[in-house]
């Protein structure tokens, strides 16, 4: 083994596009291959790690995942990933391969480029950059630029230079991929499918390797048997971000704002999930995600929220050690009203 690179996955996507449900089914099939874990979350609730976390998988060892979610691991390669995967490559056990998850908004192009550092590059290539996109999203115009809203944000706010903060973020993921895995066809039908992907395709000047997928079952030899060396390519796969701006200059996520909404116990459930739904819709949440203490349920309940869908369900049982707590991270677009947010979620659990 000595001398030969460990190959790394990068895994990206928009928001609740399915990156962790890809990751749970990968390490259900891991079959004996030994694979270090990196998850970024924007939001520093760590709720993908929490639902990998003790999930029963024999290939999803506490010790092998590593958390990041200090900000979104774009913003803090040389701070928070290179230390990470130097310690990492330090230990003495070595790993068959490295799966990263990007959070929701990560640009994967600084995070590649971070694997030609010399002290990865002689140790670790990028396998490829796969990206998931929720297919149901992009078909229902989620990710399509809205040109008068932009207009009139710009009218109000003379320092936005960018167009829609989502389709730019979902042309940059599309742009590093070396595999587009179209998620959710579960949502939608054939005729929908057939004009995500030219919408998708569209988008890149580069012929892109496209597949479908619901709930991110794909094959192992598929998802970590691209063999790229995607680092060497990085450079001319540059982002909306690094073209409009000189190189060097800071990559931030203030067009995003997350923060979590810690409550008291849930009663009643449904009804809760419910008022959820019409807070998401009354204030444009993006993300929402969290774990629920419902009194008298031994287990803990889980709720993901992407846009409008909402899931709901006990995953596991509350650890001895661990404090029965509902909290919430809700993600949505800068100006998104957290005060209001918070104030109608506490009614809705009450
Ligand atoms: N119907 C449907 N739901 C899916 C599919 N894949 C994932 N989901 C659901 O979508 C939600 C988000 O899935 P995750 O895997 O957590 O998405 P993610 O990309 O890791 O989310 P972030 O890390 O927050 O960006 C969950 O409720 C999943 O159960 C799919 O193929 N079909």
């Amino acid at each position: 083994m000595q001398g030969q690179k460990i190959p790394a996955t990068v895994i990206t996507g928009f928001l609740g596009s399915g990156k962790t449900t890809m990751i749970r089914n990968l390490l259900e099939n891991a079959n004996g291959k030994r694979i270090a874990l990196i998850i970024n979350e924007f939001g520093d609730l760590g709720v993908d790690g929490n639902l990998l976390k003790g999930c029963g998988i024999e290939a999803c060892r506490d010790e092998d995942m590593i958390e990041l979610n200090n900000g979104c691991i774009c913003c803090t390669v040389a701070d928070d990933f290179i230390p990470t995967m130097t310690k990492l490559l330090d230990r003495p056990d070595r790993f068959d391969h490295i799966v990263i998850e990007t959070s929701g908004l990560a640009l994967p192009q600084p995070l590649v480029a971070a694997f030609n550092w010399p002290e990865i590059k002689t140790q670790v290539t990028v396998d490829g950059v796969v990206t998931v996109i929720d297919a149901a999203a992009v078909s229902e115009g989620r990710f399509a630029d809205d040109h008068d809203k932009v207009d009139a944000q710009r009218e109000q706010d003379e320092s936005l230079d960018h167009d829609s903060p989502l389709e730019e973020l979902f042309e940059d993921q599309i742009r590093a991929a070396d595999l587009i895995v179209l998620n959710k066809t579960d949502l939608i039908s054939g005729n929908q499918l057939d004009n995500v992907k030219s919408d998708v395709q569209s988008r890149s000047l580069r012929p892109l390797n496209i597949v479908a997928a619901s709930y991110g079952k794909l094959s192992n030899e598929l998802l970590l048997g691209l063999g790229i060396g995607t680092e060497e390519d990085i450079a001319n796969r540059q982002s909306h971000h690094e073209m409009e701006h000189a190189a060097g200059e800071e990559h931030d996520h203030d067009e995003f704002e997350s923060f979590v909404v810690g409550l008291g116990p849930v009663a009643e459930p449904k009804s809760f999930v419910e008022k959820l739904k019409a807070v998401i819709a009354d204030h444009d949440v993006l993300r929402l995600k969290g774990f629920v203490d419902v009194p008298g349920k031994p287990m803990r309940l889980v709720i993901q929220a992407v846009g409008s869908r909402i899931e709901h369900y006990f995953d596991r049982s509350w650890n001895p050690d661990e404090e029965r707590q509902t909290r919430l991270v809700v993600i949505g677009l800068h100006d998104i009203d957290a005060a209001a947010i918070s104030t109608a979620m506490n009614a809705a659990a009450a």
